[in-house]
């Protein structure tokens, strides 16, 4: 092992009782909104098919032109009752809110640039209202923060002289200003969820993302940070150097989830973060992206794929300029919430079910207090029968159809094909999307 100064803290998972409630929420909503849901995609009258959030870069708008966008974020239709609405109708237990994207714009009045919300027609305070309003419904408020920062004159992609390290050290500087803004302001945040993290200059300041980690640690006892904050003395991003994993929660899974077979992941703490579109976080008005919404028994295979593995799945909205929620994402949510609210006890709470083999037609859960193990059904064979292996030796002496008719259980019918093989016939198991059964071996 390797001596290093900037390196991961621990080498076994976190089990205090903050990281418990962050690991046992299970489904989170994601919200990415700024000043890029104004263009939403389009520019001087044309569709930029790429993420909308990345639209100053890829359609090169002079800077000006993008900030003068400030005077038009009205916030006409932004209510953060309606928005936290949403996150309880899908089910969601925590939420993360880009606080500043890499546009460098603020959704808070930040003392340290002049690029905030306090500069808007309406000098709303954003955050604020969304940490009251969530919080106010039990639901946990994270914040994203962009340490690439395009606007700033003191960011640096690499660096290549004695100057570009003297002006990072003023952009590094000003970041840590902002971040003990952010928890001073706002001291009930549940965590901190970093991003554009990816360039040199910031992986050859390893000290710097130690640094920061530590600073919220000591202001928020109990405060979650992901992994992509960090680097290391040598540049190692995620996992240090020794292959320890750095901050408290592996996020590197950005709209893509680890092979469900792959049970190393179930190891550590993680969370896959996933748009509903195709390929935009921002919102983004073109067929390009509205042509590509995921199903909403998509996003629960997606779900219970997390579960499975031990992860989080974080699902990304994306509210208009105004600031309204799109409806068709608001839909796509309440379908999920309901699913979750007859099926959610094999979601929340519940992990990775040691000894059960990946099936093929979906997931296996097992609640971590408990032991129940579900399984959760989200590709139904053709055959209309699934096949339950379970652990060497172990019995299923019933099973338990989560929710049909309107019951909370339901004994469905199983045999045994030989040993620990039982068959499941699936017909006449009814329920809004994908079955879950609870087994009681
Ligand atoms: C969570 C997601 N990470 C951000 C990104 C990115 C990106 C996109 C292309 C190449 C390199 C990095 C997206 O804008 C969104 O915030």
């Amino acid at each position: 092992m390797m001596d290093l100064k900037y390196g991961a803290s621990r080498e076994k998972p976190r089990e205090d009782a903050a990281m418990k409630r962050f690991r046992g929420h299970r489904v989170g909503q994601f919200i990415h909104w700024g000043l890029y849901a104004l263009p939403a995609g389009r520019w001087e009258g044309k569709d930029v098919e790429f993420a909308a959030e990345f639209l100053p870069r890829v359609a090169k708008i002079p800077q000006h032109r993008w900030e003068a966008l400030a005077n038009d974020f009205t916030l006409a239709d932004f209510d953060a009752e309606r928005w936290a609405d949403t996150a309880v109708a899908l089910g969601a237990r925590y939420m993360t809110i880009t606080t500043k994207h890499h546009d460098g714009f603020c959704l808070w009045p930040s003392a340290h640039t002049d690029f905030h919300m306090g500069n808007t027609p309406s000098g709303r305070d954003v955050l604020g209202e969304l940490v009251a309003a969530y919080e106010a419904r039990g639901i946990d408020v994270n914040f994203y923060y962009s340490v690439l920062d395009w606007r700033h004159p003191d960011w640096r992609f690499t660096l290549e002289n004695d100057a570009d390290n003297l002006a990072f050290a003023r952009y590094l500087d000003f970041a840590m200003k902002q971040l003990v803004e952010l928890a001073e302001r706002y001291p009930s945040v549940k965590g901190f969820w970093f991003d554009g993290t990816w360039d040199e200059s910031v992986k050859a300041n390893g000290w710097w993302t130690w640094e920061v980690e530590r600073m919220l640690k000591e202001r928020i006892p109990g405060v979650v940070v992901n992994s992509r904050l960090r680097a290391d003395d040598f540049g190692a991003r995620h996992v240090d150097s020794n292959g320890l994993l750095m901050g408290d929660y592996e996020s590197g899974y950005e709209r893509r989830l680890p092979e469900p077979w792959d049970r190393s992941v179930a190891a550590h703490d993680w969370e896959a973060c996933m748009t509903i579109p195709q390929a935009s976080w921002g919102y983004h008005q073109g067929p390009w992206a509205q042509s590509t919404l995921k199903h909403p028994w998509d996003v629960v295979d997606m779900i219970a794929h997390c579960t499975s593995l031990g992860g989080n799945f974080l699902l990304n909205f994306g509210p208009r300029g105004d600031g309204s929620m799109a409806p068709a994402e608001v839909e796509i949510a309440r379908t999920v919430g309901q699913w979750l609210g007859v099926n959610g006890e094999a979601i929340y709470g519940c992990g990775f079910a040691e000894g059960w083999e990946y099936p093929g037609w979906g997931y296996f859960t097992q609640d971590s207090s408990t032991g129940q193990v579900f399984a959760v059904v989200t590709r139904e064979p053709a055959s209309g029968r699934i096949r339950l292996e379970l652990p060497t030796g172990m019995e299923l002496v019933g099973l338990q159809l989560l929710g049909s008719a309107g019951h909370p259980f339901n004994e469905h019918p199983f045999k045994r094909l030989a040993g620990s093989v039982f068959e499941v016939d699936l017909g006449g198991a009814t329920s809004a999307g994908p079955l879950v059964f609870a087994l009681e071996t």
